[in-house]
């Protein structure tokens, strides 16, 4: 199945400047694109990525600015189906765990995220619309719904987890074994326990 991987590379990841400056968000976002589009391959996927801005990368480059949401629908429109749209900051994402949303039947076929997003889509439906942002699993539901289109559900944590937040970064030390935790390795960031949880640590930088 052919795949749209959707990057931000202008302003990629701004919810983890508390964590990381700038440039740091650039080479995260970076690393983890890299290892979602390694993923792809292995599982057998031909992948484009769909960017905001030009970006070195193992994969096709088409550059769109528009929204999120504009940007994808009209790349939908543009291929024929079956298509699936992956998201970027899917660190955890492994082939096996790409074949269960490939393999999943349905006109559409939907990996939440957690706190309400859609980080994986399979397309087989070609009236069907995506709405990203905000409570975006919701609408997609609705949207489904709309076309009468056959919806399927992956429940899969290494889809189910994108890295958006400080606290995730510890999902990326913990089950990532590719760019993204040895990016966060050089970086100096460490997988610590305290009272029995997990924590991320930064001895010598800003975090
Ligand atoms: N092509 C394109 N991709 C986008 C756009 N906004 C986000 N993305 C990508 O979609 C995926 C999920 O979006 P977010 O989690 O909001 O990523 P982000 O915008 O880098 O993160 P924040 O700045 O913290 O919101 C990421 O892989 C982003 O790179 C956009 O406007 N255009
Ligand atoms: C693109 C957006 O990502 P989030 O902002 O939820 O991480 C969504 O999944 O609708």
């Amino acid at each position: 199945m052919q795949a749209l991987v959707p990057f931000d590379a202008r302003h990629p990841k701004s919810r983890l400047s508390d964590v990381l400056d700038d440039d740091e968000r650039q080479g995260f976002a970076r690393a983890m694109l890299a290892d979602v589009l390694d993923a792809l391959d292995q599982a057998g996927h031909s992948a484009t990525v769909l960017s905001t801005a030009p970006v070195e990368c193992d994969a096709p480059v088409v550059v769109d600015d528009r929204p999120l949401t504009t940007a994808v629908n009209d790349a939908l429109d543009d291929r024929p189906l079956p298509v699936s749209i992956v998201m970027a900051d899917l660190a955890l994402v492994t082939p096996d765990a790409l074949d269960s949303l490939f393999e999943t039947a349905g006109d559409v076929v939907l990996a939440p995220g957690l706190g309400g997003g859609t980080n994986a889509l399979a397309v087989r439906h070609h009236e069907f619309q995506v709405d990203y942002h905000g409570t975006s699993v919701h609408d997609h539901r609705e949207n489904a719904k709309a076309v009468d289109a056959d919806l399927g559900v992956v429940d899969s944590y290494r889809l189910g987890i994108d890295i958006d937040d400080p606290m995730d970064l510890i999902e990326v030390l913990l089950h990532n074994n590719r760019r993204a935790r040895a990016w966060l390795v050089d970086a100096g960031f460490r997988a610590e326990a305290h009272d029995g949880r997990a924590t991320v640590t930064r001895p010598d930088g800003k975090g």
